[in-house]
Order: C-alpha cells, then structure tokens, then sequence
C-alpha cells in the first residue's frame, strides 16, 4: 500500500511525440510528486533561437554548433515556475512561436547540440532528490537509470487537436496544417541518426488518446509510487 503523500524519490522520465501532454502532464506529476521537473524540449528550442538570431543555415552542422556552444541557455528546474533565458533575455514565449517550432527539429538533430544539452540536462538533475524530466531521449540516452520511465502515446488526430485547442485554432484547414505540421517534426525526431525518438526497452507506454489530463497524470503518480516503493 502506498501511504497517500508519500514522498518520492528517485527520477521519472517521460518521452514521446508532439502534443501527446509531456509539458502538461511532467509538470503535474512533478509538482504531485513534489520533485524537480525539467523540459529538455525548452532547451532545443532555446537553442533553436540563438541559432535563428545568429543567422545561420538550419543545413550548416558546424554554424549551428558554434552558435549553441557560445551561447548560455538558462532554464530552471522548479515545476512551479517556467522561465528560459538565452543569453539572459527572456525567451519563455518565444521559444513556442511558430518559427521556433519548424526549426527546432533540424537544430536538434545536430550530434553536437545533442551532447552539449545532454550534458546540461545531467548537470541540472544530478543533484535533485526526485526529478520529472521529459523529452525525446531521456530514457534512452540522458538517464537511463531512471527509476521509471514512461513513454506517453496519442492517436495522431487527438494530437492535432490538443495542439490546436491549446493555439486556439478552430480552421479546419488550419488543424489540417498543424497536424502536417506534427507529422513531419515527428517523422523528423523518429528518423535521425542521433538519439531518434523511440520507446526505451525498459519503459512503460501510456496511452492518452481517450484520457483526461487528470487521468494521465494520476496514472504516472501511481506508476511512479509504485515503482519507488520496489
Ligand atoms: N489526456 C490528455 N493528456 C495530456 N494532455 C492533454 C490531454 N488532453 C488534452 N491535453 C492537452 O494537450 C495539449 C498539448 O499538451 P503538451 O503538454 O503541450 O504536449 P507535448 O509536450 O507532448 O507536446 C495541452 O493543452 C494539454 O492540456
Ligand atoms: N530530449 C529532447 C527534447 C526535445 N527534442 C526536440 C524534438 C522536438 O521537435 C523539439 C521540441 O521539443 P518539445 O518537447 O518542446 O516539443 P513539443 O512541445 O512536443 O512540440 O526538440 C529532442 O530532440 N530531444
């Protein structure tokens, strides 16, 4: 039996596509569990600004690492506060923009991005007690210790339309693009060569298609207490 508040120790990860309810769901499910949260994708996209200020091509490998390289990402770890600095001005909203979202996946598919974030996104937890971190590889690559890791799914339709509630999009040919849109970034995370988006052997798929928010959360906070306790 799990006594109700019990604190949780120990490091949760959470991959899977686009618009699936990661950022809503991680964030829930570290402030229930009261640990850490950190959202790797944040900080790809942060990245992805220096690269687009720096003016330099989304084909130029090299460019695009100097850029990351020289540039300092800041990014927090309290999930009750979302803040991401690049260069220490604000770029919390900016990072969801549209033109952010169609450059992120190309920055992020570059080695070198990939290891100097990765070492980053270590660093950040490697202190915390209980952390939340989601992403695409953190059960695969960044922890693979976790002490659970899940692996959140959703029909490709319900997807599109969480994004496009979430934008207040209600155009059907504009939910038609934003489904394109997912299509493609996804086709893009999952073909890779570095650190593709794929289930870790050892994690467990969540479903959300036909789920509540609060349902999918309370089901990690369940899996997660349970997993803790073995
Ligand atoms: N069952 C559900 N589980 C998770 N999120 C959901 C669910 N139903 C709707 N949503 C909504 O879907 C939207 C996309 O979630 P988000 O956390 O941004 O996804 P991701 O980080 O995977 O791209 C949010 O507005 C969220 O509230
Ligand atoms: N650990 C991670 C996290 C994100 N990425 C990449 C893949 C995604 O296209 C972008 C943006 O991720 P983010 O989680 O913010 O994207 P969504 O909110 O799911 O649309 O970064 C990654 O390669 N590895």
């Amino acid at each position: 039996m799990t006594a109700l508040g019990a604190s949780f120790r120990g490091q949760v990860t959470l991959d899977g596509p686009s618009g699936t309810g990661k950022s809503s769901v991680a964030r829930a499910v570290a402030l229930e569990l009261g640990a850490a949260y950190l959202d790797t994708g944040a900080m790809y996209r942060a990245a992805t600004v220096a690269v687009l200020d720096a003016g330099v091509d989304l084909d130029d490998d090299e460019g695009i690492a100097r850029v990351v390289r020289e540039a300092t990402i800041g990014i927090g770890t309290d999930a009750a506060t979302e803040q991401v600095t690049v260069d220490d001005v604000d770029v919390t909203d900016r990072i969801r923009g549209s033109e952010v979202t169609r450059a992120v996946s190309p920055v992020s598919a570059v080695p070198a991005v990939r290891r100097m974030l990765v070492d980053a996104q270590r660093a950040l937890v490697a202190d915390a007690d209980a952390v939340v971190v989601e992403g695409r590889d953190i059960g695969t690559v960044v922890l693979p210790d976790a002490t659970l890791k899940v692996y959140l799914t959703a029909a490709p339709e319900a997807r599109a339309e969480r994004r496009a509630d979430q934008l207040g999009v209600t155009d059907p040919a504009r939910i038609a693009a934003i489904a394109e849109d997912l299509r493609r970034r996804d086709a893009h995370d999952s073909t890779r060569a570095d650190s593709p988006l794929r289930p870790a052997a050892d994690s467990v798929t969540v479903d959300s298609t036909h789920w509540e928010r609060h349902q999918t959360i309370a089901r990690i906070v369940e899996l997660a207490r349970e997993r803790a306790e073995q």
